[in-house]
């Protein structure tokens, strides 16, 4: 899935606050189906209980982190403001609870989660909830709760309801031992993080429960996301927003990765218009349920002397966290 752009013109976009353009391209596919905890064994999977002249009414779990605002906007310029409800477990803020509907919703809670489901006729969810890498590092029994736990109600409820289903994977997905430049869509996968290991579980998950029961599931790995508006939630790439920010308030950065870690990136925009494309796609487009997206590969050093062409009075420090830096030097790969 190839999104090519180079590291100078997204630092010019990103400083400018401009969008731009990508594609996903889609090959051929097939599955069957019935459900897990309520079986209908009749259910017409494959395509969404609405018809297709109507628009999906669309549920985003975590969607007040550093993706789902910017996903709502996206969806509800396409579907229509009341057709996309944001949820997550935090606050949101006044800009964004302003915006159309906001709804309280932990993803650990399954009959919460499934109430929200029949009562606003749900056709489309996006699981953006999940702990990072790095903050799931930090906190492995809640990141396992959160990406598995919480995945698995998730899956349930979708299938249960014939629900369209989306949940991003990762670069963080591969490891070590899986082949570079390119990673394939199929091969090795073998990460050494909590996070890399629940989105392989993830992407699993979703393959069986669309042979097993029909589940219409769709996944993306996404590299690391760029964004100007919205900040990261605890990722190993995270330094590459944060440089934005910084360069603009103090001339200052401190990075937390070495100078030489190259990482595979793409600009938020790129992404969320990547994740409409696959979930508009017809069923029959799809050959696979998990597909790698990519954009450009960068390095920290080389970021820097990018934002420093429009901020030259820009200071870069590098105070490297050993955690993100053993998660970032060897467990993703440089697929962009
Ligand atoms: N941002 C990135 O660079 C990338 C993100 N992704 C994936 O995209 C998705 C969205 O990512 P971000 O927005 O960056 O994540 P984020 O960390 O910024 O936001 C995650 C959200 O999940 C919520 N959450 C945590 N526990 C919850 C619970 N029990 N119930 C409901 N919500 C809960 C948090 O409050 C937070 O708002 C995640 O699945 C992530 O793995 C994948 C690759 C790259
Ligand atoms: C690439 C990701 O999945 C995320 N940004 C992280 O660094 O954990």
């Amino acid at each position: 899935m190839p999104i090519v752009r180079n590291v100078s013109r997204a630092v010019s976009q990103l400083l400018q606050s401009s969008a731009c353009g990508c594609g996903v391209s889609i090959v051929p596919v097939r599955c069957i189906g019935i459900s897990p905890r309520q079986v209908a064994s009749d259910a017409s999977f494959h395509s969404v209980s609405f018809s297709e002249s109507d628009h999906p009414r669309v549920l985003i779990t975590g969607g007040l982190g550093q993706l789902g605002v910017g996903l709502a906007k996206l969806l509800r310029k396409r579907f229509g403001k009341n057709n996309v409800i944001l949820s997550d477990i935090r606050k949101p803020a006044d800009h964004v609870f302003y915006s159309g509907p906001f709804i309280y919703s932990d993803i650990l809670d399954y009959k919460n989660l499934r109430e929200i489901v029949v009562n606003n006729r749900i056709t489309w969810l996006f699981h953006y909830s999940a702990l990072l890498s790095a903050v799931g590092e930090a906190n492995v029994p809640l990141a396992r709760a959160v990406n598995i736990t919480g995945l698995h109600n998730v899956l349930d409820i979708a299938a249960e309801h014939n629900l369209r289903l989306f949940v991003p994977s990762t670069i963080g997905a591969f490891g070590p031992t899986s082949p570079r430049d390119p990673t394939p869509d199929l091969c090795i996968q073998r990460p050494r993080t909590i996070y890399g290991v629940s989105k392989v579980h993830a992407e699993l998950m979703g393959e069986y429960y669309h042979y097993r029961y029909g589940l219409d599931f769709r996944c993306l790995r996404y590299p690391g996301i760029i964004s100007a508006d919205s900040q990261p939630g605890g990722g190993t790439t995270d330094y590459a927003v944060q440089i934005f920010h910084d360069a603009i308030k103090n001339g200052k950065f401190e990075c937390n990765l070495k100078p030489d870690t190259r990482l595979p990136m793409m600009y938020i925009d790129d992404c969320l218009k990547a994740t409409l494309e696959v979930m508009e796609a017809p069923a029959e487009a799809l050959s696979m349920r998990t597909y790698n997206i990519s954009a450009m590969s960068f390095t920290p050093e080389e970021l820097a002397q990018e934002v420093q062409k429009h901020v030259p009075e820009l200071q870069v420090t590098y105070n490297v966290d050993a955690v993100r830096q053993a998660i970032g030097g060897y467990l993703f790969l440089g697929s962009g």
